[in-house]
C-alpha cells in the first residue's frame, strides 16, 4: 500500500483564496506587523515568506528587525507601540527570540485581539475551553490537513508527539475539541513507539529528523509531519527534513504530509486567516475570532 500524499501547498492556496475574498469585503485592509530579533537564517526566510503572502493579499505589512542583543524592555516597547496603532490588526513575534528574552513575557504583552499567533495566555485558555479566540497557526493548519481526509474525527485516536506551547499543546486541544481521543507524549514519555502505533492520526512535532519510523505507524493511519529541520547538503546549501521517515511511512500510512510542502505552507496560510479574522473583529464585522 502507498499512502495518499496530503498536498499542503494546494490546500494553502484554497485557504488563501478565501482569505483574499474576505479581505476584499473590509472597509480597511488588514494590517500585519512582524517583529524579528536576531539573525537566525531560517527565521528570516519564514518572515520574508509571511510578509510576501500578506502583500499578495493586499494587506498592510510592517517588519521590525531588532538586533540579537536587544534587551527585553525594548522588545516590549515595540509590542506596546504596535498594540496602540489602529491600522495594525495582527502582531507576530517570530520565534525563537534571543535566549535572554523571556518569550512568555513578550507573548503576554501582545494585545490578545491582535495576537495572530494565538500564543497569548488568554487565547491559549480560550482554546482549551473551546470558547473561540485566535488559534496558533501550525495546529490550525494541521487540523485542516487532517479534516481534508477525515472531516469528522469523533472517537478517532490521535497521538501528538511533542508538547510545545506553539504546536503540541494547542494541537491536542484542537483534536479534543473535535471529539478525538487524544494522547500526548513528551520528552519523559516511555515507549513513544508503542503509543504511536495505537494512533489513527499521528502528529509529530518534535524537530528530530527520522524519529518516526515505519514500525511506529498503524496501518492506514493519517500521519502529519510538523518537523522542519534544515540539514546541510554536501554540495552546499541545505534540505528540509521532517520528523517522519517518509519512505518507510508511505508504505504503511493511509495518508501522509510531505516535508516540504505539507504543514509549512498551511502555517503561513493560517496566519493570513488569523490576520483577516483579527481585522474582521476589530472592524466590527465579526463578534469573535
Ligand atoms: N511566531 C512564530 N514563530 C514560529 C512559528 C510560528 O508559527 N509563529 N513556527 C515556526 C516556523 N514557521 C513559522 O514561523 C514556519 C516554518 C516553516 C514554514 C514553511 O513554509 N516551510 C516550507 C519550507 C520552507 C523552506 O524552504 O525553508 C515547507 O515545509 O514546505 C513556514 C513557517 C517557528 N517559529
Amino acid at each position: 500500500m502507498t499512502a495518499q500524499i496530503i498536498d499542503g501547498r494546494a490546500l494553502a492556496r484554497k485557504v488563501l483564496e478565501d482569505v483574499g475574498k474576505g479581505a476584499a469585503q473590509l472597509a480597511r485592509r488588514p494590517g500585519l506587523a512582524v517583529i524579528i530579533a536576531g539573525d537566525d537564517p531560517a527565521s528570516h526566510v519564514y518572515v520574508r515568506n509571511k510578509v510576501r503572502r500578506a502583500e499578495e493579499l493586499g494587506f498592510l505589512t510592517e517588519t521590525i528587525q531588532l538586533p540579537d542583543d536587544i534587551d527585553e524592555g525594548a522588545v516590549l516597547d515595540e509590542v506596546a507601540t504596535l498594540n496602540a496603532r489602529d491600522e495594525i490588526d495582527g502582531i507576530l513575534v517570530q520565534l525563537p527570540l534571543p535566549e535572554h528574552v523571556n518569550t512568555l513575557r513578550v507573548m503576554a504583552a501582545v494585545d490578545p485581539a491582535k495576537d495572530v499567533d494565538g500564543l497569548h495566555a488568554l487565547n491559549a485558555g480560550r482554546l482549551t475551553q473551546g470558547s473561540g479566540g485566535l488559534i496558533p497557526c501550525t495546529p490550525s493548519g494541521c487540523m485542516k490537513l487532517i479534516q481534508s481526509i477525515i472531516p469528522d474525527l469523533t472517537g478517532f485516536h490521535a497521538v501528538v508527539i511533542g508538547s510545545s506551547n506553539i504546536v503540541g499543546k494547542p494541537m491536542a486541544a484542537l483534536l479534543l475539541e473535535a471529539k478525538a481521543t487524544v494522547t500526548q507524549t513528551h520528552i519523559h514519555t516511555r515507549d513513544t513507539r508503542f503509543i504511536a502505533r495505537g494512533a489513527d492520526i499521528l502528529i509529530s512535532a518534535v524537530g528530530r529528523p527520522g524519529l518516526v519510523r515505519g514500525d511506529w505507524i498503524k496501518p492506514r493511519a493519517i500521519v502529519i509531519d510538523v518537523g522542519t529541520t534544515r540539514v546541510p547538503k554536501v554540495e552546499g546549501g541545505y534540505r528540509i527534513v521532517g520528523d517522519v521517515d517518509f519512505e518507510e511511512a508511505r508504505d504503511v500510512a493511509g495518508a501522509i504530509t510531505p516535508v516540504p510542502g505539507g504543514v509549512g505552507p498551511m502555517t503561513i496560510a493560517c496566519l493570513m486567516e488569523n490576520t483577516l479574522n483579527a481585522a474582521l473583529v476589530r472592524q466590527g464585522e465579526l463578534v469573535s475570532a
